[in-house]
């Protein structure tokens, strides 16, 4: 079953992850929510370490939600910033969602609901491990 975003509740979702955020570090909290396919709602939000670099992103415990909770395709996501401000992933960010949403998965931007094929063109997927 695939559900019809209701995106004012993603971003409500977004905003809580981003609430509970640990970033001591840089003092910028992130959430992310993504509506999955069988209507399930998955979070994340940032989490930082002493050792900077080992810092994962917001989008980085989403998709441990979406695979520990049973798995499925991500159909719609959004991200905030400390002001629930809506917040562009990044590059990294992007991959990992291609991964579990791919081309169509509809991102919440600035300019508008946009598909992910046009944050990550040309991207590099699972089927290019098969050519
Ligand atoms: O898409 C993004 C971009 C940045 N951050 C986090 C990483 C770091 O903790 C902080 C500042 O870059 O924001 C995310 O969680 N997701």
């Amino acid at each position: 079953m695939t559900s019809s975003p209701n995106w004012e509740e993603l971003r409500g979702k977004a905003r809580d992850a981003m609430s509970r955020a640990y970033a001591p570090y840089s003092g910028f909290p992130v959430g992310s929510a993504a509506l999955v396919d069988d209507g399930r709602i998955v979070s994340g939000c940032n989490v930082e370490n002493a050792a900077y670099g080992v810092a994962l992103c917001a989008e980085c415990g989403l998709v441990s939600e979406l695979v520990a909770s049973g798995g499925g395709r991500l159909v719609a996501f959004t991200c905030c910033d400390r002001h629930g401000n809506v917040l562009m992933p990044c590059g990294r960010c992007r991959q990992l969602l291609w991964e579990h949403g791919g081309p169509e998965l509809a991102v919440d931007t600035a300019t508008g609901i946009r598909p992910l094929a046009e944050l990550l063109p040309d991207a590099f997927g699972p089927a290019d491990l098969n050519r």
